[in-house]
This record gives C-alpha cells, sequence and structure tokens, in this order.
C-alpha cells in the first residue's frame, strides 16, 4: 500500500482520533453482530500499548443529521469496555469544549468514544468546519474505518486534510487483500455475483469481466440475463430496462474468454414467504405465475465444481433468499463449497454475503471477510475510496 499507516509514526502521549465503523446491525439497543468492533480491535489496542489517548469516532444507521436517541453509540461503547477489558469512556457529543475537557483529563492508554458522526448535518456533507472542529480535538488522524471508506465525509475524508493521516490496521488489511486479489490474482480466479438488483452491480461485473477466468451469476439478479437470453421468468425479479446491458455482459465475457454461468435450474415459489409451495424446474420452465427465489440443485453443483477448480473466488451477493430457509440451499452450497476448498483463496465481499456465511457457521473457513459492504463492492468496481485517497502518502 503507497499509504502511511499507524507503523510509520509515533503516537506516545499523542491524541490520536481514530475513525472506525461501528455501524453493526442492532435489535431493541442490543448488538446482533460485533464483527466490526472486534475487527477494530487491534488498531485500537496498538495504540492503547503505544500510550495514546484513544479517540474513537463513528457514524451509527443514517440519522441525516440530527440527534436520535436510538442511535446514539453507548451500547457499543458499552460493548467495547468488555471486549478491551478496559473502561471506554462515552461522550455525548462529538466535537467542542465538552469533548476537550473530557481529553483533558485523559491518560495515556485511556479510550473515549465519540458519539454519532452523523448527529451533525456537516459530517455528511464533508462540512470544512466539521472536520476542522474534529480535528481540533486531536495531534493525528488514524482511519481504520474500511466500512466508510467509500464515503467522503468529514470524519473519514474531510478531517484527513487538517492532521498527520494515515490508515489503521484494519484498513490496511482489507486493502492488501482485496488489492492483491485484484491486482495480481491466483487463477483460475472466480467471480460470484449476486444479490437483489443488476443496476447495484454494473460496475462490479464490467471491472471483473477484465479480471476474472470465470463469472458466476446467481440471485434476483440472475433473472434478468436470464430473460435477456429469451427464456420467460415468470414473477421473478426483473429488470426489464437492463435486458441490452445483460446480453453485452454476456457478449464481453466471449470476447474476453471468460466463462459465464448462469442458472441451468431454479428454485420456484408461488409465493414470497417460507410456506410457498415450491418446486425445482429446469430454467427454460419457469411457470408464469411463479417466482424463482434460489438456484437449483443442478446448478449447486455446477457451480460447487467451479468454486473447487479455483484458486481465488470473490463472493458478493446471495444466491438466493437465504433469509428464508427454503430458499437458502444454493447461497449454503457456495459458502460450503468455499469453506470445502482449502486451495481456494475465498473472499466475501461484506454485506448480506458476509452475514450469510456467519448465519452458515462458515465465517472462520473464509479466507477473508471483508467489513465493507458498499466498500468493498466500489473496490471490486476499481472505483478509488476517498477515505484512502486523502490519507498520507508513504
Ligand atoms: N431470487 C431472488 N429473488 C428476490 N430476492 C433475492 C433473490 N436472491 C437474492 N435475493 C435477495 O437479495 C438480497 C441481497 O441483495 P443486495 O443486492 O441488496 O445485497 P448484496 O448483493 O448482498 O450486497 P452487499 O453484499 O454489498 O450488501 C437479499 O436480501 C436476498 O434475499
Ligand atoms: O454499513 C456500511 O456499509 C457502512 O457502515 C456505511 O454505511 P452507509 O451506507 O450508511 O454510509
Amino acid at each position: 500500500m503507497n499509504k502511511k499507516t499507524l507503523k510509520d509514526i509515533d503516537v506516545k502521549g499523542k491524541r490520536v482520533f481514530c475513525r472506525v465503523d461501528f455501524n453493526v446491525p442492532m435489535q431493541d439497543g442490543k448488538i446482533t453482530d460485533e464483527t466490526r468492533i472486534r475487527a477494530a480491535v487491534p488498531t485500537i489496542q496498538y495504540l492503547m500499548e503505544q500510550g495514546a489517548k484513544v479517540i474513537l469516532a463513528s457514524h451509527f444507521g443514517r440519522p441525516k443529521g440530527q440527534v436520535v436517541e436510538e442511535m446514539r453509540l453507548t451500547p457499543v461503547g458499552v460493548r467495547l469496555s468488555e471486549i478491551l477489558g478496559k473502561e471506554v469512556k462515552k461522550a455525548d457529543e462529538a466535537y467542542g469544549d465538552s469533548v476537550k475537557a473530557i481529553i483533558d483529563t485523559m491518560n495515556e492508554g485511556d479510550v473515549l468514544l465519540l458519539e454519532n458522526v452523523r448527529f451533525y448535518p456537516g459530517e455528511e456533507k464533508n462540512d470544512p468546519e466539521l472536520a476542522k472542529n474534529f480535528a481540533e480535538l486531536a495531534d493525528v488522524y488514524v482511519n481504520d474505518a474500511f466500512g466508510a471508506a467509500h464515503r467522503a465525509h468529514a470524519s473519514t475524508e474531510g478531517i484527513a486534510h487538517n492532521l498527520p493521516a494515515v490508515a489503521g490496521f484494519l484498513m490496511e488489511k482489507e486493502l492488501d487483500v482485496l488489492g492483491k486479489a485484484l491486482s495480481n490474482p491466483e487463477r483460475p480466479f472466480t467471480a460470484i455475483v449476486g444479490g437483489a438488483k443488476v443496476k447495484d452491480k454494473i460496475g462490479v461485473i464490467e471491472n471483473l469481466l477484465e479480471l476474472v477466468d470465470n463469472l458466476i451469476i446467481g440471485g434476483g439478479l440472475a433473472y434478468t440475463f436470464v430473460k435477456a437470453q429469451g427464456h420467460e421468468v415468470g414473477k421473478s425479479l426483473l429488470e426489464a430496462d437492463k435486458l441490452d446491458l445483460a446480453n453485452s455482459f454476456i457478449e464481453k465475457a466471449k470476447q474476453k474468454g471468460v466463462n459465464f454461468y448462469m442458472p441451468v435450474d431454479v428454485i420456484v415459489a408461488d409465493d414470497f414467504s417460507a410456506d410457498a409451495n415450491t418446486k425445482a424446474v429446469s430454467i427454460e420452465e419457469i411457470p408464469a405465475d411463479w417466482e424463482a427465489l434460489d438456484i437449483g440443485p443442478k446448478t449447486r453443483e455446477i457451480y460447487r465444481d467451479v468454486i473447487q477448480k479455483s484458486k481465488l473466488v470473490i463472493w458478493n451477493g446471495p444466491m438466493g433468499v437465504f433469509e428464508i430457509d427454503t430458499f437458502a440451499n444454493g447461497t449454503k452450497a457456495v459458502a460450503e463449497a468455499l469453506a470445502e476448498s482449502q486451495d481456494t483463496y475465498s473472499v466475501i465481499g461484506g454485506g448480506d454475503s458476509a452475514a450469510a456465511v456467519e448465519k452458515f457457521h462458515l465465517a472462520d473457513k473464509m479466507s477473508h471477510i471483508s467489513t465493507g459492504g458498499g466498500a468493498s463492492l466500489e473496490f471490486m468496481e476499481g472505483k478509488a475510496l476517498p477515505g484512502v485517497v486523502a490519507l498520507n502518502d508513504k
């Protein structure tokens, strides 16, 4: 990586503004997945051990520039204290005199968690004034929030112009793994793209077609490709205005010599529910009143085979509606194939695919699970991430 990291600077006795991504799933005030908190711990612990005064900042949810009581970071602070085995102070604001007063009382190795930075309208607008307000709290800026690196916000981008700015360990690792995968891939290199909408994945598919040996398509977005190839898709997800685009991807794959895999059979349902009637049908036989909610058994076998023969697999987006067990088998088969293939380096592109792997208890069998949903997607599209670009060059 051509950006400075924590190891390139001295943080002893310094006030360090460390941006993390603590945007964790929460239900009724309880954190339901603490992966992102744990992923930031190596950086936090290192800062503590080095004798820095650690000032943590994060967004949580989308409060749209106002204080939303349910979106305070208080429960995250409590959990972080437990994980670190050390008191984490929690501020009710993210800058200003009250926060400065707390920082003045901090000893080396202490940790303070600021309030949700998105309570301020300037955060998402990348307001230079707010960025200065954040910068005034600290001597150094560390960005460890890979999950938010695709956002040019005051705490992810603006602040980096006001302080020495370096990457944290999680940021470094994410960029390293994803960067290496894309720039110097072991082959055969396979990309699996699923999820709901073609429109969200256009950039990813375009970019990956330049890089991979195999492209596997699944999930709701597959049916736009199926329809584009002249088959009926019944009530399945369809983006009728993307048929030409879908065909152009298939054409491009041919030109580039990329093997393009689409479902050959699917699980159809007469209702989008757990107790719908379901059956496996070939891709030419989707009934008009039914919708395809998962890939079928033959497709599972084909995809499994391609995965097992690959050296590197990047996976973004589920193969079906994995949240409902009846339609989870396709996604599970992909996760299992990755878990079983010891020689395959597997990179899970955050978001729903990461949630699916967790659900099947296969997370520890994957080589790398990204903490960034949107961020890893943009990275795979080949886009520059503003939160990274703004950091100091080596
Ligand atoms: N055949 C299908 N019909 C309808 N919905 C589907 C189908 N297959 C998958 N889905 C749904 O797609 C959703 C995930 O797609 P989405 O594009 O939102 O996220 P994603 O691809 O996982 O992206 P990220 O990983 O970046 O979050 C899941 O909720 C899943 O239920
Ligand atoms: O959950 C995420 O992908 C990141 O925390 C970014 O959140 P956002 O999509 O609300 O900017």
